[in-house]
């Protein structure tokens, strides 16, 4: 069994990526699990490539082993495709899921459901020390709720319902996520790359 390091702190992301890499027999480490505690990364880019390979980089250098990174967010269509790379923010610093639904939900009040398109976005980064960093991009289209439903994933997961369902991504369990979501067809692209490992 392989062991790989994500640079990430978000436990939503981390649960997505143990359940994506059981199959691979490769488990994960996130920033969350190093006995050191590792400075937040400033997302300065302006793409999500830039910022999903200056988590990737920092940490790859750091560690001098081989990282991967997830930069990812919600393209909404009807607000020009925001909140995009500022979806973890959209509604301030403190980077709450609660906060930013209520924003979304706000700013789409009105909107009718035929333009409420969107869709989730996840670029991952693999940097290695001394090779050029890879990038992998997943998308998943679907559409915005009125209002929240459901309990399980994270972020905008309760008012995102995914193209063909009528269930919001929080009321799929964690295998029925992971088998439509940006960031499970992200990961299929790096499928080779794994095997290698
Ligand atoms: O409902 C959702 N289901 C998902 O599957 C999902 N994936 C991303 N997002 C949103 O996009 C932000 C990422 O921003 P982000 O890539 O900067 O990550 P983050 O700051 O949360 O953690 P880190 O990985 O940077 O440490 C997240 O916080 C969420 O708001 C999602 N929402
Ligand atoms: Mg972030």
């Amino acid at each position: 069994m392989e062991q790989l390091i994500i640079a990430t702190k978000n436990k939503g992301k981390v649960k997505d990526f143990r359940n994506l890499f059981s199959k691979y027999d490769i488990t994960i480490k996130s920033l969350l699990d190093l006995e050191e505690n590792i400075p937040d990364i400033e997302e300065t880019g302006k793409t999500f490539e830039e910022n999903a390979a200056l988590k990737a980089e920092t940490i790859a250098e750091r560690f001098s082993l081989p990282v991967l990174a997830d930069d990812s967010g919600l393209e909404v269509d009807a607000l020009g495709g925001r909140p995009g790379i500022y979806s973890a923010r959209f509604a301030g610093l403190e980077k709450s899921d609660q906060a930013n639904i209520a924003k979304l939900l706000e700013e789409l009040k009105g909107v009718p459901e035929e333009e409420r398109t969107a869709r989730f976005v996840c670029v991952l980064a693999v940097a290695r020390p001394g090779q050029p960093t890879i990038f992998k991009r997943g998308s998943c289209e679907g559409r915005i709720a009125n209002h929240p439903i459901g309990e399980n994933g994270f972020g905008y997961d309760p008012v995102f319902y995914p193209n063909g369902l009528i269930k919001t991504m929080a009321e799929l369990s964690s295998e029925e996520k992971n088998q439509i979501s940006h960031r499970k067809n992200a990961i299929v692209q790096l499928e080779k790359w794994l095997q290698d490992l």
